[in-house]
């Protein structure tokens, strides 16, 4: 292990201090595309974007959720590949070592065996597969007249919490409805990330309400950067019309950068300094009373 990895596994503050002072900062480019139902020009359209993010200094680009396949439960079984065997995942593996930066790979519908997954999987700057993360927590709601969605019908949950490390940050994957569960994102920073990226697509209704304010609580409960990349905004009349605005949020819960329904891309530096900043001047991280409570239990 080298000195910057057993840094940043270390969640002691004064492990923090040392990588920072060692961090330049990593360039980050999340990218809001335009999805369509052909699955060929969707993935040609991100390899396009992973280069152009490239040409603007990006170190790491992400991607939105379902971003080769329209998203809805009766599209998943016809866009669904292997991860990494099939088309999509190799289209990416090759433009992540060809541009040589880290490829947040947003999400596909995955095959294995005789289930479906929503999965975000990673590459790194020589292509290599760096982390692959399932959707936890399967979007199932009911607001009567406003959206029904039943991922459940279709797609199996993964079991396990994700992260990896790049550049010298340990950086956490969330999927979409992930973003809901504090405790998910408590575990992360515990693990030590400074960086949560979650690929996502908020729909018309719960968008407007809950995709900021999440983004902004789980930056304030965690005391690290939130990174939100959705598909850009289809037009009136579609079957699933995400929100759109894609968004960085910091360690202090404010969003310096986010970009609005259309197509775009998002560059940002990820600053360690303001995560070392945060959690020193308040300390919530030792000042949990985990003697009192524990909020995190395994259920049986
Ligand atoms: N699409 C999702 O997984 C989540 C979502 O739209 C929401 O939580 O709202």
């Amino acid at each position: 292990m080298s000195d910057c990895e057993s840094y940043v596994d270390a969640t002691h503050p004064r492990f923090l201090k040392k990588l920072v002072a060692m961090h330049s900062g990593l360039k980050i480019a999340l990218v809001q595309l335009a999805v369509g139902p052909d699955k060929a020009k969707n993935v040609a359209a991100a390899v396009q974007e992973i280069h152009k993010a490239k040409e603007k200094g990006a170190q790491l680009v992400a991607l939105p959720e379902c971003f080769n396949s329209p998203y809805g439960t009766e599209f998943f079984e016809e866009y669904a590949e292997e991860v990494p065997a099939g088309e999509t995942s190799r289209a990416l593996s090759r433009a992540a070592a060809e541009a040589g930066v880290c490829v947040v790979g947003g999400t596909v519908p995955e095959r294995c065996g005789d289930r479906l997954y929503n999965t975000c999987a990673v590459w790194d700057p020589s292509g290599k597969l760096l982390a692959q993360h399932r959707k936890l927590h399967l979007f199932d709601i009911d607001i009567p007249n406003k959206i029904t969605f039943k991922e459940s019908d279709v797609l199996s949950p993964g079991d396990k919490i994700t992260t990896f490390e790049f550049n010298g940050i340990k950086i956490g994957i969330g999927i979409c409805y992930d973003l809901r569960f504090g405790e998910m994102a408590h575990i992360m920073a515990q693990e030590g990330c400074a960086l949560q990226i979650y690929p996502g697509a908020f729909n018309m209704t719960t968008g407007p309400l809950h995709w900021e304010l999440l983004a902004r609580a789980r930056a304030c409960d965690t005391q690290a950067w939130v990174a939100l990349v959705s598909p850009a905004r289809a037009p009136p009349g579609a079957a699933y019309r995400a929100w759109g605005h894609s968004l960085l949020a910091d360690p202090w819960a404010a969003v310096p950068h986010a970009l609005g329904p259309a197509p775009g891309t998002l560059h940002a530096t990820i600053d360690l300094n303001v995560v070392e900043e945060v959690r020193s001047q308040i300390p919530i991280r030792r000042q949990r009373r985990t003697d009192v409570y524990d909020t995190i239990k395994k259920s049986k």
